[in-house]
């Protein structure tokens, strides 16, 4: 039996996208909490930072004119007026002629428009410097709101929140972010071959793998994985687990009965929850070829191949960019490696193929690409593998020594 409705893999990111309608919920969360979410709405620095003129050097702020000219031979001598104390204001204003000593970090004092470097000084008495090689106006210092000026953005709504900036945030003075909920994903395995990682195995069951595969790749995305065990593949127990897990989540993942073997029920039972039901049946990639991709009511709910490559890789293609956006149609910022692969692969037009892939450093200091070979029930594999090639829907295969670009899990 031919599987209907096979659609390339932007198609079926396309007619995803066309029925989904996900409302992005936001929350508040405490800064240190919001590191890897998505901001909710822009952030408008409040204040300046820094909020005063600060030396980036150890030794003299000064008025820079007062510096022309200097060399060792012919110092510059300025009287030190003053000590700028870290962490407090300058008790005063630098006059011309003077100098104040200064930390890095010091706040400058008013008058002053440079720092000359404690190296480029010499002590002649507690009262007296000379400075042996001139500064420019603007030297040796941060302007108040150089890194950060008051009124701009300094994050927009959409922005993963990365370390450097939970520490813009905190630099601006902000605690708290509103931040995207991440999707809730239901997660259902279905097979009466399957048991528990805790049960003993019997001859003609396995062990669930995508469970925990399809939970790992979840919260990696952003996500919020809940387990729904293993169902077994029949109409009636199916439905009831799919209806309850689009109940109470915004996605839902189905393992293993998307195929169209009698037993497959993945499509039918998902054809009675709603509207529009089943999208397509069948994607021109591998592996994954037995893909179900559906919404209802506004959610997907996508019948991923049961071998545990597959289910992977087609998790990454449809199920990922979905959860990463949570709703807000963000761009793919992530870039894939290129890489020369080491051997001939072929690969039939028509479909993207997703290989796997171990990297290696050559001593020119070039990266290769090493396919690992092996049938897509093999978990393993995907466990030698650092990534994914990507052989394109236009090629016929890649000769060795080719560049592919590599997804790196
Ligand atoms: N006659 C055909 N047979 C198959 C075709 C085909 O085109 N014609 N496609 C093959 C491909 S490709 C794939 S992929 C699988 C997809 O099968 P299903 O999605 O229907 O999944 P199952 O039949 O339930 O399982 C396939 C395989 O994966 C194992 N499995 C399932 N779930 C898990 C799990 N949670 N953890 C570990 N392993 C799991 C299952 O035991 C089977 O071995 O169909 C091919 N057949
Ligand atoms: O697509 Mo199957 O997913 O090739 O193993």
């Amino acid at each position: 039996m031919e599987l209907f409705n096979v659609l390339t893999v932007q198609q079926a990111r396309a007619t995803l996208q066309q029925h989904l309608s996900l409302q992005p919920q936001t929350e508040t969360v405490p800064l240190l909490q919001g590191l890897n979410r998505l901001l909710a709405q822009d952030i408008v620095a409040l204040e300046d930072v820094p909020g005063f003129d600060r030396s980036t050097m150890d030794g003299y702020a000064v008025r820079a004119r007062d510096t022309f000219g200097a060399t060792e031979a012919l110092p510059a001598y300025i009287d030190v007026a003053g000590e700028v104390m870290m962490g407090e204001a300058a008790k005063g204003t630098l006059l011309a002629g003077q100098a104040w000593a200064i930390p890095t970090g010091g706040m400058l004092p008013p008058g002053a428009d440079a720092v000359v470097m404690v190296e480029y000084t010499e002590e002649l008495d507690s009262q007296t410097i000379g400075v042996t090689r001139p500064v420019a106006p603007g030297e040796n210092l941060v302007r108040r709101g150089e890194d950060v000026a008051q009124g701009k953005v300094v994050l927009t709504a959409g922005h993963r929140l990365r370390p450097q900036d939970l520490g813009i945030l905190a630099a601006v003075g902000v605690t708290e972010v509103p931040v995207l909920k991440p999707l809730r994903v239901g997660i259902i395995s279905t097979g009466n071959e399957l048991t528990a990682p805790d049960q003993p195995t019997e001859p003609g069951k396995v062990r669930d793998i995508n469970s925990y595969t399809l939970y790992g790749q979840v919260l990696e995305a952003g996500g919020q994985p809940v387990l729904y065990g293993i169902i077994e593949d029949q109409f009636a127990s199916l439905q009831q687990a799919v209806a309850g897990a689009l109940a109470e989540n915004d996605m839902v993942l189905i393992s293993g009965g998307s195929s169209v073997g009698a037993r497959d029920v993945s499509a039918k039972v998902i054809e009675t929850l709603g509207n529009p039901g089943v999208l397509f049946h069948g994607m021109a990639i591998k592996p994954g070829k037995p893909t179900i991709g559906a919404v209802v009511a506004g959610k997907p709910v996508l019948g991923l191949p049961g071998h545990p490559v597959s289910a992977m890789v087609v998790f990454d293609l449809l199920a990922r960019p979905i959860i990463a956006a949570a709703g807000l149609q963000k761009a793919e910022t992530a870039f894939p490696l290129r890489a020369a692969l080491t051997r001939n692969i072929h690969s039939a037009t028509g479909r993207d193929d997703y290989l796997r892939v171990s990297l290696r450093r050559l001593t020119d200091g070039s990266i290769v690409a090493d396919p690992v070979l092996g049938k897509s029930g093999l978990i393993s594999t995907m466990v030698k593998a650092a990534g994914v090639a990507h052989i394109p829907l236009n090629k016929e295969g890649v000769e060795a020594g080719e560049l592919v670009d590599v997804w790196l899990f």
